[in-house]
């Protein structure tokens, strides 16, 4: 079969928007459509006798040995293949292939160019990749309170309960404090708000800093932070509180050294975060009425 084999006088033959391509048995190409010189820049008569392979890319290549031909020789056909073509100057064309072969083993192959759905596949992927960054950052907008960089009461209420069962599954116990900066109102109001958003941002910081990996350390609201310490006993809570206080003085308004007052609750994972922070709420409260600079713990009346 030569390219005249086909030949067709009217209407023109050759304004497909694919290309055709015929192979004989031993994979040498015998026809070529236009298609191939006028979008792909081959030289049609070149291309002519040459094996199809020169067509394919190695992977391609070794995609149609492996699969493509072993389906034709059992199918006698296959449909929409993916595969890399190089144009006439080695440029790589991105193809879906289908391909019928005939009882003389010649092989009738089309290829349509699928570069456009590449770049669609890339834009999606792109599209995709924003809308996980950006969830990532709602999600964190969610649990994060903005000024501190804190988790937020919400995150603390869903992270909580999984920390509290765990100390009851393990038997250890947990500390949760409820720490509240004294006269923050007096801060504001002698200072301005941006100073007292000052003082929680640096509280914040050193309450990360001074926590473990796995306490969890929330701004429970205004001017009050909490934390919750697994695997911590009271004379552990004691001396930690003890510390906070210390570190809490490094931070100064005008000279003056800020304080904070604490209420401490201990658990053994059997009451909730509700009734832990009701707890530290009575002990802070007791430390302030108590002439606040305090840790009280919490005492079952
Ligand atoms: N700068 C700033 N102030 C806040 C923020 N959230 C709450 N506050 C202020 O924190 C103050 C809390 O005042 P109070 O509840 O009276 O407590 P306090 O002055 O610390 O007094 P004690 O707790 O009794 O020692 C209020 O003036 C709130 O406006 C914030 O994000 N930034």
């Amino acid at each position: 079969m030569t390219n005249q084999a086909i030949g067709f006088s009217n209407p023109k033959p050759d304004e497909f928007q694919s290309g055709a391509l015929i192979t004989n048995e031993n994979r040498e190409i015998v026809y070529a459509n236009t298609y191939f010189s006028d979008e792909l820049n081959w030289t049609l008569k070149k291309l002519l006798g040459q094996s199809s392979d020169v067509l394919f890319t190695i992977s391609s290549k070794i995609f149609c040995e492996s699969y493509l031909m072993p389906l034709l020789i059992h199918e006698k056909k296959c449909e929409e293949m993916q595969l890399t073509l190089f144009d006439g100057n080695g440029k790589r064309v991105p193809v879906i292939v289908s391909a019928k072969m005939d009882e003389k083993s010649c092989i009738y192959w089309s290829f349509f160019n699928a570069s456009k759905r590449d770049k669609l596949y890339e834009e999606l992927i792109d599209a995709r990749k924003e809308l996980e960054a950006q969830a990532k950052t709602l999600k964190l907008m969610a649990s994060t309170d903005e000024l501190t960089g804190l988790m937020n009461r919400r995150e603390l209420n869903l992270r909580a309960p999984e920390v509290i069962n765990q100390a009851k599954r393990y038997t250890h116990n947990i500390a949760l404090l409820m720490i509240d900066i004294d006269h923050f109102k007096k801060i504001n109001d002698a200072h301005g708000h941006l100073e007292g958003d000052r003082v929680l941002k640096a509280l914040g910081q050193k309450l990360l800093k001074f926590g473990r990996q796995t306490d969890l350390i929330a701004r429970f609201g205004g001017e009050e932070f909490i934390m919750l310490l697994p695997d911590t006993n009271t004379s552990n809570a004691k001396i930690f509180a003890r510390r906070l206080h210390q570190l809490t003085s490094g931070i100064e308004v005008n000279h003056a050294p800020v304080t904070v007052s604490i209420g401490i609750t201990m658990t053994d994972g059997s009451h909730s975060l509700d009734d832990l922070t009701n707890q530290a709420d009575g002990a802070l409260y007791e430390a302030k009425k108590n002439g606040r600079n305090k840790t009280e713990f919490y005492k079952e009346t």
